[in-house]
């Protein structure tokens, strides 16, 4: 579905991914580990359009490479930026409304399935983005995306400063979307969430890929998860 082969990535001069390979299947999460700076969130620009990439990304068989942001999203996938991405003048109801634009009323999500994930959305439903929690305009920022109705979604550490129960909805949330066929390309911070729900972990180091396999083969290799991850 997705398959990236030879991927190179640059903000101007500097050259960050170096021949980066791997695919996503329908219906698969893909965890995508590795430090800070490793290249995981270029990566991800680099897939959105965002960052100066050479190389291979097929999405559905077809040449996705250097197109724009608008168009990657029109091909069918979503992403969701580490920094929250809401309009924070229109209301929670108001920005879901914005991101359903993509997939018009024939997409597979409703208000209601949003506001079932995450009822905290639901009691705010009126309320405008900008006076809510971080943890609650992240909430928004997952679910604004999904009512595009996206065939995959790129999610960019979205456990990042939650509390262990906004963990948990999201984790839920996450295998609400495979459950649905959804792909999810997951950058993570915490192995063992990332663990827990991914179907195949793939590790980055200095802007390749160093490990791809299951999240088992992961949990058997110490040597990966001492060199790359700093986790013994
Ligand atoms: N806008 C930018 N301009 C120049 N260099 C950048 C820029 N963004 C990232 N880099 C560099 O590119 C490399 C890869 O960074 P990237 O953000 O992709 O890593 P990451 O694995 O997602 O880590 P993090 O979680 O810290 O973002 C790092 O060396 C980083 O310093």
């Amino acid at each position: 579905m997705l398959e990236i082969d030879n991927l190179h990535a640059f903000y101007g001069k500097s050259h960050v991914l170096h021949g980066v390979h791997f695919k996503v299947a329908p219906g698969e999460i893909v965890a995508l580990l590795g430090r800070n700076g490793s290249g995981r969130s270029t990566t991800a620009k680099a897939i959105m359009g965002l960052a100066d990439a050479e190389g291979d990304i097929r999405w559905k068989g077809q040449r996705i490479t250097g197109l724009k942001p608008y168009e990657v999203a029109h091909l069918g996938i979503g992403y969701v930026p580490e920094s929250r991405d809401i309009f924070p003048k229109l209301t929670v109801h108001q920005n879901l409304m914005l991101g359903q634009k993509r997939a018009g009323k024939g997409g597979r999500w409703s208000f209601d399935d949003m506001y079932a994930m995450f009822p905290r959305l639901k009691e705010r439903q009126h309320t405008e983005a900008g006076v809510m929690s971080g943890g609650e305009q992240q909430m928004l920022t997952l679910c604004r995306t999904l009512m595009g109705d996206p065939d995959l979604i790129i999610i960019d550490e979205p456990t990042e400063g939650l509390a262990p129960k906004i963990v948990e909805l999201v984790a839920e949330y996450l295998r609400t979307l495979k459950a649905k066929g959804v792909s999810v390309l997951l950058i993570e911070q915490k192995l063992t969430i990332a663990l827990q729900i991914s179907d195949r972990a793939l590790v980055m180091g200095h802007g390749s890929i160093v490990f791809d396999g299951t999240p088992e083969e992961l949990k058997a290799n110490p040597y990966v998860r001492k060199e790359w991850l700093e986790v013994g």
